[in-house]
């Protein structure tokens, strides 16, 4: 049957089809030139962003040109203040130089003067001339007080001149402290070179230089000098010693926080120096004159928080010690109440701070209570004997008081006001501990009854804050007295005692690496390499000031250990840091 196909049919169709095509294609173009919209948008989006991102590097960049123009001004500042400081120190020393010499020369004078007038006074024993005579040596006598006298107020405004450039610097201060020959400095092994190992070669040379005598026996002198902010020699007494680290505790109360540590060999005089004699029997009180810095520290704190207003501050102390790279918490006790050794760790806070969680405070409100916890701690410290020492400490022992002030000073206010609400309230944010932060700190498992005190609660606080001048301002001085390195031949110790003594050479080579890394101000510091360098990490690179107490012998024996001590020194000192910083203030110290 023939098929027919009618073409309007088909022609209706191919334009129904022809106009649905055209449909979808006007819809795509549609949609596309709505993407295309969008797009343009987006692009005009991206344009914005990107004008505005290169607007804000631009301000970036001239902020950070303007930040390096200020920051070279102060430098160059810095150095010509510290050039001219230089000078100064080297004109007083001239000056120093001529009246030392002119001293000495009217000293001479008058001695010769006073030969004369007795030989005159036997040969011609004539009352006028005797007379005159002895008027004229009176004379002299008093200008040779003058001068012994402006000598000496040269030489204060020199050691004042050095102390400010220190503190310009920032610098780390370093004391050093040449001890009294000692029965162990004569070894009972003779020495190969025949030379006495009891010998003095190191010397305190000044109040300010020690010198060295390096040379072997039979060759020449070889002197080398090392220069401190101040140098102590044996006969020094701890009362001297103190007396140049008692202004430190004044700064303690103006806001600081301060770091006293002892370094150097052992058997050199660390804890002698920090503690004081110590007795076979510990319980027996050590006189005044004996005691070392931690008790006239105590001494001392305890005596300007008597000034202040009474309970304006609490004082805080906790005693730990680092022992094989482990930091154990002294004062903590056990269920029967007994003191026992805790093991406990050291992180780093959010802030960046070191920090020791749930560590032992007991309140102390006199200085006795101090020194009867130290007496304590001092039973559970590693000692054991050496070749060199018999009673040698072998942790580093580390005593902290934290000074809570309420009502702080005047100075420490008005630094806080100046650094303003937004530094108090980050400050106030990690002291200030509310109730909640209180249970928080007491639920911990070790928490002491005694103290509310512990590591900053992380858990937001929701009670109110106090204002600025309610905030308490907390500052910390922590005095340590660190083990002695010393080599394994020296110490002639073996099995545990060797790994003992491995573990401090290592935690002081510790120490001496993050020395090195701020001195070269290199990008990382290796705090994290010992627990001892962690746990001081604040008071070594931060903003504390610190003392390094310097401890040597003075003889032949110990004349390798002692120049490596010196070296510690002399690195310590090369640190510029920024300078110290009041809590809370933000503002650089003047
Ligand atoms: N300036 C000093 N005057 C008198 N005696 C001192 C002096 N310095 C140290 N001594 C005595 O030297 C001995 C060793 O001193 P000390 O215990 O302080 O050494 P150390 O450096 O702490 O040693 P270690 O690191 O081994 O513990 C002690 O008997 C101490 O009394």
């Amino acid at each position: 049957m023939p098929l027919f196909i009618n073409r309007d049919q088909i022609f209706a169709h191919q334009v129904h089809l022809l106009e649905h095509k055209l449909r979808s294609k006007e819809e795509r173009i549609l949609e596309l030139e709505t993407e295309n919209a969008l797009l343009h948008l987006r692009l005009a989006e991206c344009m914005g962003k990107l004008r505005r991102d290169q607007e804000e590097e631009i301000s970036a960049k001239r902020r950070c040109q303007h930040q390096g123009n200020v920051q070279k001004r102060t430098r160059a500042a810095l150095a010509v203040l510290l050039s001219e400081v230089q000078d100064l120190k080297q004109d007083l020393q001239d000056v120093f130089a001529v009246y030392v010499g002119f001293a000495t020369e009217l000293e001479k004078q008058s001695k010769q003067l006073l030969e004369q007038v007795s030989c005159t006074a036997v040969q011609a024993y004539q009352g006028d001339d005797i007379q005159k005579l002895q008027a004229q040596v009176a004379i002299l006598e008093h200008g040779l007080q003058e001068e012994k006298e402006r000598c000496r107020t040269e030489r204060m405004r020199r050691r004042l001149l050095h102390n400010t450039l220190v503190e310009l610097r920032g610098n780390i201060r370093v004391h050093c402290r040449v001890r009294p020959i000692l029965p162990f400095d004569c070894s009972q092994v003779p020495s190969t070179n025949g030379s006495s190992s009891s010998e003095v070669v190191v010397q305190a040379f000044s109040d300010d230089s020690v010198l060295v005598n390096c040379a072997k026996p039979g060759s020449p002198v070889m002197n080398k000098m090392f220069e401190f902010e101040r140098v102590h020699g044996p006969e020094d007494t701890q009362d001297a010693v103190f007396e140049e680290v008692k202004p430190l505790l004044t700064s303690l109360l103006d806001g600081y926080n301060v770091c006293i540590m002892a370094y150097g060999q052992t058997g050199s005089g660390k804890t002698y120096t920090m503690i004081g004699s110590q007795p076979e029997d510990l319980t027996v009180p050590v006189h005044n004159s004996q005691q070392g810095i931690i008790p006239k520290a105590a001494n001392e704190l305890f005596k300007l928080i008597s000034e202040k207003p009474a309970e304006s501050h609490t004082v805080e102390m906790s005693v730990v010690e680092v022992y094989n790279n482990e930091l154990l918490d002294l004062l903590a006790k056990d269920e029967e109440g007994a003191r026992v050794g805790v093991k406990r760790e050291v992180i780093t806070t959010s802030t960046g701070t070191s920090e020791v969680p749930c560590l032992t405070h007991e309140l102390v409100e006199r200085c006795a209570e101090v020194m009867q916890l130290i007496s304590a701690v001092l039973r559970l410290r590693a000692h054991s004997p050496t070749l060199v020492h018999r009673d040698s400490s072998r942790s580093h022992l580390i005593v902290t008081l934290t000074v809570t002030s309420k009502s702080p000073n005047a100075l420490a206010l008005a630094r806080r006001l100046q650094g303003g609400q937004k530094n108090v309230h980050r400050g106030s944010q990690k002291e200030w501990w509310s109730p909640r932060c209180r249970r928080a700190a007491s639920s911990c498992s070790s928490s002491p009854a005694t103290s509310p005190y512990h590591s900053p609660c992380q858990s937001p606080c929701p009670s109110p804050r106090p204002s600025i001048s309610q905030t308490p301002i907390r500052t910390k001085l922590q005095l340590v007295d660190l083990a002695g390195s010393e080599s394994v031949g020296m110490s002639g110790v073996s099995g545990a005692a060797l790994w003992e003594n491995s573990c401090i050479n290592r935690s002081l080579s510790a120490l001496s690496d993050v020395l090195g890394a701020l001195a070269e101000q290199r990008p990382h510091v290796p705090y994290r390499n010992s627990k001892l360098t962690h746990l001081l990490q604040d008071s070594i690179g931060g903003d504390a000031k610190l003392l390094v107490m310097l401890c040597v012998s003075p003889t032949q024996r110990f004349l390798t250990e002692s120049l490596q001590s010196l070296g510690f020194g002399s690195r310590a000192r090369q640190i510029q840091r920024d300078p110290p910083r009041r809590k809370n203030t933000g503002i650089k110290m003047k």
